[in-house]
């Protein structure tokens, strides 16, 4: 165990075999459990082999920021991820762009729309219109809770990057693009797949046995290419009849007016469909784990309620203006990220070159794998971490609220940090103060009338959703729903995303 230059032993981490490496180790499901076991034995980091590709586990916040933030410069690239740009064909998003200049200017127009003080303020309209819409749905049809959950973050972003809001379920670019995510995790998640590891498998013709995946992914490519291509052409041909809405696609059609190259056009499509992509499963796993949380925990639900009404008042609903004042707020939404982080191994970086830590030597090319979830469940700084108790932050100070505050971690690392998640954030705690401000949340029963007490179970993948559970959502009174419709329709004649309010 030892590398090229023979100089410095790699990481500890468990025997791996020719070929294979440890993959053998590794079950199929909730790897990042797997990868916190083996941290019991070999630490904090953890050197091991995917096939033939060295991977390090970091499973301490402590260690990803020593080297994915401390070392930005050696840890921000990319691994390649075969099957979903080769075979699935997203490509140039985002996400899976190697280190270079077309990530730069990826980062730069992502930033330039959604982390500057002053784009944020003007995406704010869009928060209100469809955090309201999100609250009448819920109180009309609640049992459809994670359709209007979905539909919620959908919006926000379609939205925001093409100016068109989406207003229903049904509606047929949701739709659509539902069905190209749907796919596109059902083909496999980033460095999950065979291909990913042996590359060459791409090229396997569907007669060969054991293509079978790699022919269902293939089979992906229309419905994706079909996401990617059609809102862009849309905002394009808005902009011709001189009907568009403000939005990142017709801002960056504008800058680029009086030359638009081909490559242009395919940086702006790929920026837009890596949002779409990036930004709704996580925001929509977010506030899942709100719903479930309160079902399991009506005491925190009744304290928060509380809060709200203290310092908002029942006559008017929550702003982000009120943030600062509802601390308990604050530290159950912070306690919603650390139960369940959304995407809970991160999307793995790449080492462009060999680097030496705490005495091991970290090869060229290692895949390194944050373990987020682990992050937001290490003992030694989250006591009881199963249990979802958001007053552990409550009596903290400013300086060890900062650093235990999981929002350091569930959004990644570095220079390829979340750069959605100061929108994401926003989104967040609109609608989790709305609906703590109007509706009761309670167990749901089942067709005998016996109440139901659901599981705290979260699917295994790329991101981590709660498995499906019901509940009861019930308005707090009629005027609770009164001043949700007559905020909303106060706002109908208000154009998204064009208000400096
Ligand atoms: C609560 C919601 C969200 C969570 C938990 C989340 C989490 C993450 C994580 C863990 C990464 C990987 C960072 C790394 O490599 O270290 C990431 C990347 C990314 N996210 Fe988010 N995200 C959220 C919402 C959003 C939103 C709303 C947007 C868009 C507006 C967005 C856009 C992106 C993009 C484009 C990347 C790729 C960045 C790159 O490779 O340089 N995300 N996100």
């Amino acid at each position: 165990r030892s590398t090229s230059k023979g100089t410095s032993p790699l990481p500890p981490g468990p025997r791996a075999i020719p070929l294979l490496g440890n993959i053998l180790q590794l079950p199929l499901e909730h790897q990042h459990k797997t990868f916190a076991k083996w941290g019991q034995k070999f630490g904090d980091f953890i050197f091991a082999k995917f096939f033939t590709t060295p991977v390090l586990i970091l499973n301490s916040l402590a260690v990803a920021q020593d080297l994915l933030e401390n070392r930005s410069s050696l840890y921000s690239d990319r691994p390649y991820f075969a099957l979903l740009i080769d075979i699935v064909g997203w490509y140039p998003a985002t996400p899976f762009l190697t280190y270079g200049d077309q990530w730069r200017r990826h980062r730069r127009w992502i930033h330039m729309w959604y982390s500057e003080k002053a784009s944020l303020l003007k995406l704010r309209p869009i928060l209100r219109k469809e955090t309201l819409t999100l609250l009448l749905q819920l109180i009309e049809t609640p049992q459809d809770l994670s359709q209007h959950i979905r539909r919620y973050a959908a919006a926000l972003v379609t939205s925001s990057v093409f100016g068109r809001t989406i207003t229903s379920w049904d509606d047929e670019y949701f739709q659509m693009t539902e069905r190209a995510i749907h796919a596109t995790t059902e083909a496999g998640s980033p460095a999950a797949t065979l291909v990913d590891f042996v590359p060459f498998l791409k090229y396997l013709p569907s007669w060969f046995p054991g293509s079978a995946p790699i022919d269902k992914a293939r089979s992906v490519r229309g419905i994706v290419r079909n996401m990617i291509d059609s809102p862009y052409e849309n905002v394009k041909s808005a902009m011709c009849q001189g009907s568009v809405k403000p939005s990142l696609v017709a801002s960056l059609l504008d800058a680029n007016a009086h030359h638009i190259s081909r490559e242009d056009e395919e940086d702006i499509k790929g920026v837009a469909a890596s949002i779409y992509s990036a930004g709704v499963d996580t925001t929509a796993v977010v506030l899942n784990t709100f719903i479930l949380a309160m079902v399991l925990h009506p005491q925190v639900y009744k304290k928060a309620q509380e809060e709200i009404d203290r310092i908002v008042g029942r006559s008017c609903l929550p702003s982000l203006e009120h943030r600062h004042l509802l601390r308990y707020l604050d530290c159950m939404i912070q306690e919603v990220y650390r139960w369940n982080p959304p995407v809970p191994l991160g999307v793995p970086h790449r080492l462009t070159q060999e680097d030496s830590y705490r005495g091991y030597s970290v090869p060229t090319g290692t895949m390194i794998i944050p373990n987020i979830w682990r992050m937001g469940h290490q003992e030694e700084v989250y006591s009881d971490p199963k249990a979802f108790d958001p007053s552990r932050f409550e009596s903290l100070d400013a300086q060890s609220g900062a650093s235990k505050d999981p929002r350091q971690f569930v959004f990644g690392f570095g220079r390829r940090i979340c750069p959605g998640r100061h929108f994401a954030d926003e989104a967040v705690w609109l609608a989790i103060a709305h609906i703590v401000a109007t509706v009761d949340i309670a167990k749901g029963r089942d067709a005998s009338g016996k109440l139901i007490t659901p599981a705290a179970r979260f699917c295994s993948g790329f991101t981590s959703p709660p498995l499906d559970f019901i509940c009861s959502i019930t308005p707090r009174s009629t005027a609770a729903v009164k001043l949700v419709a007559d905020e909303l329709g106060s706002m109908d004649n208000e154009e998204p995303g064009n208000s400096d309010s």
